[in-house]
């Protein structure tokens, strides 16, 4: 079906060329950001020694490499070529698979020539791989190095006189480095190369060969060699930071920042799944053991699309993941405390953790009067949860919070938001919970101030000296690493980015009915580039809802009306949450309207679009709203924000991430979409300014009645005027039909001997 021919009232629409590519068109044989236009290397002699696996793919013999595996852009250069090599046999062995071949076999064909590609890695080509694909990993801080060093300074200190030492102190704080140490993993260029490298189990590697990736991405390439344990070398990367490097192999603490899209699930979830499979062979061993990993995200939506990525990722293993819900328990409570609500007892999760799912509501109800119900406890390995639902799950009527020593593995996804005030005191209440002295945190996002980091690092510290009082045989403490893939909070390269003044509300709307019927403007490059499925975001709930209203009627009735529109907010219940993120991504709504309920996290693969109808209200908002499309390096995906006069003191905010965006992907000067001249024309806005931008958005946009109680910036292409005359008519007409009512009742009053009807 041509949507835009239904969309545009002419039925032609638009002319499009065939080769155009959107989101919508499907999965792009390379999902990576960078590294295309890596320059080739001069060949190296290859490895004669070692005799050729089955199935590998020789380079002298095949010199042509399907244009969708060459994801180093070309050449014979050595790493290119090899990682080349590496890829095409793992593409062949996908491509078996496909064919209906028996899956373990082509698992193998792809293990055994990753083994003989690993061989050839040396360390200037990792940091050559690494740099290229825009990876930079840290030490941020490595605990129990600094612990040990200072422990030994202070020992030789004291037999120092007490002048010298002073001096010393002063020349050392006085030429201190800011630097951190950087660190080279071996990249993961192949997910053969997790069952080779890093030995994990075959079923994981099965279900992730499921998925039909082809490459990994770069968050996954630089993520997963530092979080997982590698089975040959027996030291690991982390041996350059520590004498105790051997214990601390893929045992870390990472903060990862990692452009939107850019599988930043799968990389955290990998080593969850694997450590925990190693730690429980059966279904019953996990169960007894309980929960052991958190996964703490905003919102219902995100939670609940973590869990079905953990479910495809545990098919068929011990380890189960579950979906923390409404009348689920953590811990044990006592008789008293447990939940009185019948209603809490009505949801059930796939892997059965409610009492409720084979009794009758009213059988429930009957039990309650007796006795008060006692939750479900979750057993399930992994639990992913927001945070007001796990604490939800651990409060006491007294206020005091469960300690979690099961939890050894703890994931902060849109860690940022998470630590926001918005949830900080939740958050921090879910990590001082898990109180096991070898908690493992990952803390994931798009962007990152360096204000959390200085939070996490607090946050770390308080915990250990709180878990490591009195417990004197501790494991070593782990580093806490930051990698950074790409330009730290910018918007992802491969989406068309449009800044569009729209001067008023009015202006908007009209902006956004352009952008709907494409055939009524042309000459409009924005509205010719934007095709459904798109998100259009608002700055509040009311905005969002009358917005709907407003654009109910405008998609005709041939294509779907007011079905392809749809509206989401937190003020919907659950189930209605549920009901049109089923339809979106169904394909049978075609613009969505929301709020910033649905900026981060949420992966609608094949969305075409964005709409900031009202601009976001900072920076990382921004980033996280556009990158909603252009996931897993999918190109044509277009941003379009709207401003009006009340913006312009923020808009800096979204011109100046444009900017830096465009030039990450080489568009600058005449060709870049935010021009200079606008750029130095806008203000810049004081650090108060984007923090009250922050918190409540563009005042304007909040205030629903001026001074005189007339309704401002109220989304509707009606002038005050022209609504008070529809207005006034309208008050008429009703009290006419009111009145003409009476008359009738007083006219047609039945007479007692007629029919009036069955009574109810
Ligand atoms: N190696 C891969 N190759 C191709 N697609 C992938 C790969 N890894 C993940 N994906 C897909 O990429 C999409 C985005 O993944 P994911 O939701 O994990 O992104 P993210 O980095 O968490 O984004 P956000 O910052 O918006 O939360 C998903 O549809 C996922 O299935």
């Amino acid at each position: 079906m041509n949507v835009f021919k239904l969309l545009s009232r002419s039925g032609k629409g638009p002319q499009t060329s065939p080769a155009q590519k959107l989101p919508s068109s499907g999965a792009v044989a390379n999902p990576q950001l960078f590294g295309h236009n890596e320059a080739p290397k001069p060949a190296q002699a290859p490895n004669t020694s070692r005799k050729r696996k089955r199935g590998q793919v020789n380079s002298e013999q095949s010199s042509t490499i399907p244009a969708d595996l060459d994801f180093f852009g070309g050449g014979s250069g050595s790493v290119n070529q090899k990682f080349k090599e590496d890829e095409s046999s793992s593409g062949h062995a996908l491509e078996k698979k496909k064919k209906g071949d028996d899956a373990t076999d082509g698992l193998e064909s792809a293990e055994n020539n990753v083994d003989a590609a690993e061989e050839r890695y040396n360390e200037d080509e990792c940091k050559r791989v690494l740099r290229s694909h825009k990876l930079k990993v840290v030490v941020l801080e490595n605990f129990g190095a600094q612990e040990e060093e200072k422990a030994k300074k202070e020992r030789k200190e004291k037999k120092k006189p007490k002048k010298r030492r002073l001096e010393k102190e002063e020349a050392e704080s006085k030429g201190k480095k800011s630097t951190k140490q950087q660190l080279f993993p071996r990249p993961l260029t192949s997910f053969s190369q997790l069952r080779t490298r890093y030995g994990i189990s075959r079923r994981l590697a099965e279900n992730i060969q499921e998925q039909g990736y082809k490459m990994t991405t770069e968050v996954q390439l630089g993520a997963l060699p530092l979080l997982l344990k590698n089975k040959e070398e027996t030291t690991g990367e982390l041996s350059e930071i520590s004498s105790s490097g051997k214990e601390l192999a893929g045992n870390i603490d990472l903060l990862t920042v990692a452009p939107t899209g850019s599988g930043k699930t799968m990389a955290f979830l990998i080593p969850i799944i694997n450590a925990l499979q190693s730690e429980s062979r059966t279904l019953s061993e996990s169960r007894q053991l309980g929960p052991r990993a958190l996964i703490v995200a905003p919102t219902k939506e995100l939670a609940s699309q973590i869990v079905n990525e953990a479910r495809k990722l545990t098919k068929g293993s011990s380890v189960k993941a579950t979906l923390m819900k409404k009348g689920m328990e953590l811990v044990e409570r006592s008789d008293d405390e447990a939940s009185e609500e019948p209603g809490s007892a009505a949801e059930s999760d796939e892997d059965g953790h409610s009492i409720a799912d084979s009794e009758s509501s009213s059988e429930i109800a009957a039990k309650l009067k007796g006795k008060r119900r006692r939750a479900d406890i979750v057993k399930a390995a992994i639990v992913v949860a927001t945070p007001l639902a796990l604490l939800n799950g651990l409060k006491h009527q007294d206020q005091h919070i469960s300690e979690l020593p099961s939890i050894k593995y703890m994931v902060l996804d849109e860690a940022d938001v998470l630590l926001d005030p918005l949830f900080r005191e939740q958050t921090l209440s879910i990590w001082k919970a898990c109180t096991n002295p070898s908690l493992r945190v990952g803390l994931w996002s798009a962007t990152m101030g360096s204000n959390i980091e200085a939070l996490a690092v607090n946050t770390i510290n308080e915990r250990w000296a709180k878990v490591s009082s009195g417990a004197p045989d501790l494991p070593p403490r782990a580093p806490l690493i930051r990698l950074v893939v790409g330009l730290k909070d910018t918007a992802i390269p491969n989406i068309t980015h449009k800044l569009i003044y729209a001067a008023t509300e009015q202006g908007k709307l009209l902006g956004l009915r352009q952008l709907l019927h494409p055939t009524a403007t042309p000459s409009n490059e924005a509205s010719t580039s934007l095709r459904p499925p798109f998100l259009v975001f608002t700055q509040t709930i009311p905005r969002a809802i009358a917005l709907h209203s407003e654009l109910l009627y405008d998609i005709p009735p041939e294509a779907g009306g007011s079905s392809r529109i749809a509206v989401l907010h937190a003020d919907l219940s659950s189930s209605a949450r549920e009901s049109i993120m089923t339809r979106f991504r169904r394909g049978e709504v075609w613009v969505l309207i929301t709020t910033d309920l649905l900026a981060r996290g949420v992966d609608f693969r094949g969305l075409n679009g964005v709409v900031n109808y009202d601009v976001p209200n900072s920076a990382a908002a921004y980033v996280h709203r556009v990158g909603r499309t252009g996931r897993a390096g999918r190109k044509g995906g277009v941003a379009v924000t709207f401003y009006t006069q009340e913006d312009i003191p923020y808009v800096k905010n979204v011109a100046n991430v444009i900017q830096a965006s465009e030039k990450l992907r080489g568009k600058e000067g005449g060709e870049a979409s935010v021009k200079q001249w606008l750029l130095d024309a806008l203000p810049t806005p004081t650090k108060r300014d984007k923090q009250r931008l922050k918190k409540r958005g563009v005042e304007a946009r909040r205030t629903v009645k001026d001074g005189e109680g007339r309704a401002k910036m109220r989304i509707s292409t009606k002038s005050g005027y022209e609504r008070r005359v529809e207005n006034n008519r309208r008050g008429a007409k009703m009290a006419g039909n009111a009145r003409g009512r009476e008359d009738r009742k007083m006219v047609e009053a039945p007479s007692e001997s007629e029919f009036e009807g069955f009574e109810e």
